[in-house]
């Protein structure tokens, strides 16, 4: 909807009215169509202003309607009347200006921004281009080179920059609408025709080629098989050799193959599904909106070596005070220094001052008396943590949180080390801890909602994305990797090379293989789990163990010392150690083939498809015993830690929503194929939610909660 008012005598006012963000719905579109035509008929009325009702000017298309067949005005033809308008139309921009919404706002003469609004072109990152003229337009506002950068990015610009390009003519502090009105009155009468940007010549460029060639190299390179950014490279180009109406051509043109694509669909799904996140429910019952989250004023890290640095430097740039305590007082000052350079270098990088002072430094656990949250990231060593839990319980003030960084031990075990088990929760980061978008919150069978809220409050204020899920070995993202990383170890058995492997997951668009990411995160950790669970036993090479077949190959690296980038050699060999080029290495070709004839394996050659089934679709299957299982919530929860923690290509949607594209019936198939190839592997028989998915004629993923709703209920 859009309403309309007249103000100050002769400006018309028109208010776009659709919460929360004001998007172009079909209503809101329509209502812009009334409201311009009424202003531009009323006599009185000399100039226009459009804006956005509760501090948001508009957040683009309604995403929502992509799904159905269209509906009311389309946009372009409603942009170009107002830019045709004969009295001056002026937006005023608060809260956000995105895609649709700014391209709304370009079709006006003139823009007044808030100093807090943000601009922006983000359709790319829906799989989309800014179709609605922003690729036309915003060139020839802006020039080439950043327009570029904004469209093929989608990269939100603060009012100040937009001030900078010229994107918006006036920023101002006070109310928006008032400014906007005031500007308006005073550009009332003016001629227009050197406002109209659709009939601006784009600016020349020197280099076109050059220039096209260079951004379109990097783009596919960043892409990673994703199609939108080089539609955005392709429209911008029409913009600068085109001449304005058969550049709009071009864009619609490259807007219908994006529009209906895979890509786009993975994407939007993905924007809604990072949103439902935030709604966690637990299986109790327990909510988002019936949770009150404890208010945390201090906080504490407890143990300083990779991830507890990450997390308090991600703590202190919150604007957080944080206690961290390490017991080893060299490595207390190694962290100090450390962790002084990282909050320097980021607030060089966001232009603030760096939060040293944030951060306290102690080496005695009693410093943590008075703080409300503690975040233990010691060793990953059960009976280390149990023990640092026990002495937390008694010297944090009644009422700590406690929550533990462990990324797969069992968080009820270390609960039953505290007087108040209901305020203990997993807060389970990515390493780097201060970049990683991703926290998944754990919930033992104790856990208080309170502390759930707590938790996801927290991670919402640290900028993460965080997901709450239920506490079993490795939680939702590694419990899934292990079958991954086996699978790749099994094919490497079979007559495959690291090469191979990573070369078919980089290009379905991972930003790394799984041998080149197990070097550079290092194989003596997953080494260090296996002999702690008495998997990995030096010395032997069975391929049997506990009754399911097992790959000792990542063991017998590492009793060679060779535990990936940090010691030069791992899956690959390194210049030295702490490089990160990997080379092929042919020492490893050998020791695999003496292994294979060692066990008498005969290497066969196997093809890309395969390695993709192999070490997806097991993921797959285990994501949908994780549902099965009340884990994770819904499909979404599992695609988001996918696509935030673990590079998933967020073009492919995250595993639950490619299994949904690939077609449930296909996964099956492929499963029970594989299944009855490796009777060993238990985990490739297929899960019983993906046989009653199928077997009710594989429903989208949107509708999977119901179906499992009502599995839990039989149960
Ligand atoms: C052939 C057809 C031609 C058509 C041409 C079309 C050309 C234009 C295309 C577009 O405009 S695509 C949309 C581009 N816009 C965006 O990508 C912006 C997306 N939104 C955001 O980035 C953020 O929501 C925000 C605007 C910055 C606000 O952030 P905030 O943190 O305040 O709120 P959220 O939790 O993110 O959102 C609240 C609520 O609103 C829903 N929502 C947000 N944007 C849209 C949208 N564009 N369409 C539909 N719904 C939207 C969001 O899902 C949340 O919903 P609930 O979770 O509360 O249900």
């Amino acid at each position: 909807m859009a309403q309309y008012s007249r103000i100050s005598g002769s400006v018309g006012l028109i208010t776009l009215k659709n919460p929360p963000v004001n998007a172009l719905s079909a209503a809101v579109r329509q209502g812009i169509v009334d409201t311009v035509e009424k202003a531009l008929c009323d006599p009185q009325v000399k100039s226009v202003v459009i804006c956005g009702q509760d501090g948001v000017f508009c957040g683009g298309a309604d995403v929502k309607e992509f799904e159905k067949s269209m509906s009311g005005p389309p946009l372009i033809p409603m942009i170009h009347s107002i830019e045709c308008a004969t009295k001056p139309m002026v937006a005023a921009i608060e809260g956000s200006a995105l895609g649709g919404g700014l391209e709304l706002a370009l079709g006006c003469h003139y823009r007044i921004a808030h100093s807090k609004a943000r601009l922006g072109l983000p359709e790319v990152t829906l799989g989309l281009l800014p179709a609605a003229g922003g690729s036309q337009r915003l060139p020839r506002l802006i020039g080439v080179p950043a327009a570029l950068d904004l469209i093929t990015t989608g990269r939100h610009v603060t009012a100040a920059e937009a001030l900078q390009l010229g994107i918006v003519d006036q920023v101002t502090d006070h109310k928006t609408v008032d400014a906007a009105v005031k500007f308006a009155l005073s550009v009332a009468g003016k001629p227009l025709d050197a406002r109209r940007i659709s009939t601006y010549p784009c600016p020349v460029v020197t280099d076109l080629d050059a220039l096209f060639e260079d951004v379109m190299q990097k783009v596919r390179q960043s892409a990673r098989g994703a199609i939108a950014p080089i539609a955005c490279v392709q429209a911008v180009r029409a913009a600068a050799t085109l001449p304005y109406t058969r550049g709009m051509e071009r864009e619609k043109e490259l807007m219908a193959t994006l529009f209906t694509s895979g890509q786009a669909r993975a994407l939007q799904y993905n924007f809604f599904a990072q949103r439902a996140v935030g709604k966690w429910r637990m299986p109790s019952g327990a909510r988002w909106d019936t949770s009150t989250p404890r208010p945390v004023h201090k906080v504490a890290v407890i143990g300083l070596g990779t991830m507890g640095r990450g997390i308090a430097v991600a703590l202190a740039q919150a604007g957080l005070p944080v206690v961290t305590v390490e017991a080893q007082e060299k490595q207390l000052m190694e962290a100090k220094r450390v962790m002084s350079d990282m909050l320097k270098r980021g607030a060089k990088r966001r232009g603030v001052a760096p939060p040293l002072d944030k951060i306290s430094y102690s080496s005695n656990i009693q410093d943590l008396a008075d703080v409300d949250l503690v975040i233990e990231a010691v060793f990953e060593d059960m009976d280390l943590k149990k023990k640092v839990f026990l002495q937390l319980s008694a010297v944090c003030k009644p009422g700590t949180l406690l929550c533990t960084n462990t990324s797969g031990l069992d968080v009820d075990q270390l609960a039953s080390q505290t007087r108040n088990p209901e305020l203990v929760v997993g807060m389970h980061f990515f390493a780097p801890a201060h970049v990683m978008k991703l926290l998944e919150v754990v919930y033992g069978p104790r856990s208080s909602p309170q502390a759930v809220a707590t938790a996801m409050q927290l991670g919402k204020k640290m900028g993460k994305i965080s997901v709450a899920v239920g506490n079993c070995r490795g939680f939702v993202g590694n419990r899934m990797l292990k079958l991954y990383t086996e699978q790749a170890s099994f094919l490497l058995e079979e007559g495959a090379t690291p090469d191979l492997v990573d070369r078919a997951i980089e290009e379905f668009g991972f930003p790394m293989g799984v041998f080149r990411m197990s070097d550079l995160s290092g194989l003596d950790i997953g080494w260090r789990v296996r002999k702690e669970m008495k998997l990995a036993v030096p010395g032997q090479s069975a391929r049997i163990r506990e009754g399911r077949r097992y790959s000792p190959l990542g063991d017998l690296l590492c009793e060679q010392g060779r535990f990936g980038q940090k010691t030069g050699r791992g899956w690959y060999r390194y210049n030295k150690p702490g490089d990160r080029v990997a080379h092929s290495d042919p020492w490893l070709h050998h020791f695999l083939e003496e292994y294979r004839a060692q066990h008498g394996l005969v290497a066969r050659r196997i093809d890309q498809q395969e390695i993709l089934e192999r070490c997806l679709y097991p993921m797959i299957n285990e994501g949908f015993r994780i549902l099965q299982d009340g884990i994770a919530a819904g499909p979404e929860d599992i695609d988001v830690i996918y696509v935030f923690g673990y590079g998933w290509p967020r073009h492919c949607g995250g595993p639950m929503f490619y299994a949904s594209m690939v077609g449930l019936e296909k996964v099956l198939e492929r499963l029970e194929h594989y299944y009855q190839a490796h009777p060993d592997v238990p985990y490739l028989q297929p899960c019983s939610l993906l046989r009653r998915l199928v077997a009710i004629g594989s429903p989208p993923v949107q509708k999977w909660r119901e179906v499992i709703k009502n599995l839990h209920s039989q149960l």
